[in-house]
């Protein structure tokens, strides 16, 4: 397999999928919730709660409370959040196994990749930049640039907008329903890691392949690649 069959430019997810860090969001949500009075929540519970971007943490937080919470609530808990999560976004974070060599396999190949998150943009450098991904990236898009969070595809185009590529042009690697969606509806192509943030067996999260690391990315491009042409 060589270098000639990858995309010309592959776009990661964050949470979950370059970066184990439920550990720190499960912290700050936690201190976010007991400053409202509420009760804290497990590791697991909090894992499965990551993925659509923080308005959506608070909300499902406090779905599982079993309370409504407005929007203008929400919209002030998520900003407590921040202002906690922000500055220890890197405690207890840790990449995920193979995140370092995937990345890098393409930068070294001369494949441009990027990152599009439903995070927040400034945490999202923090972190990239303390494990140093940050300076091999050619694209961030968080998930306060402007468009809608995934499962919408507007973040996925803004990135390719950025990178000056089509859609067909790029591959898009995560871990969770929102990213296959938002591929799917940005039509690109899109690889699922097992062992994410996601309550859906991976098998059936609808990805055009799934790989047990993320290390395993650059060996299925091939495959992938085909399967795209016919889609
Ligand atoms: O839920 C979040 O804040 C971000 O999650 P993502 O990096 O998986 O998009
Ligand atoms: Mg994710």
């Amino acid at each position: 397999m060589t270098g000639s069959d990858w995309p010309k430019a592959v776009l990661f997810d964050l949470d979950g999928t370059l970066v184990d860090s439920a550990p720190d969001i499960h912290a700050a949500l936690n201190q976010t919730l007991a400053s409202y009075g509420e009760p804290p929540f497990t590791l697991e519970a909090v894992t499965r709660m990551i993925g659509g971007g923080v308005p959506k943490l608070i909300e499902r937080a406090y779905a599982a409370l079993g309370k409504q919470i407005d929007p203008a609530t929400r919209d002030k808990a998520a900003e407590r959040f921040i202002a906690i999560y922000e500055p220890r976004a890197t405690e207890l974070t840790t990449l995920t196994a193979g995140a370092s060599e995937a990345t890098r396999a393409f930068k070294e190949a001369g494949v441009p990749i990027g990152v599009v998150t439903n995070k927040p943009e400034a945490a999202t450098r923090e972190i990239l930049a303390h494990f140093g991904l940050l300076e091999l990236l050619d694209v961030v898009v968080g998930g306060d640039a402007g468009p809608d969070k995934k499962p919408a595809p507007g973040l996925l185009l803004l990135a390719c907008e950025r990178l000056g590529l089509g859609v067909a042009d790029v591959v898009f690697v995560g871990d969770s329903e929102n990213d296959v969606e938002a591929a799917v509806a940005a039509r690109m192509t899109v690889i699922a890691v097992r062992g994410g943030y996601t309550a859906i067996a991976p098998e059936e999260l609808g990805a055009d392949a799934l790989v047990d690391r993320i290390d395993a990315v650059p060996t299925v491009l091939a495959s992938v690649r085909a399967l795209a042409t016919t889609r």
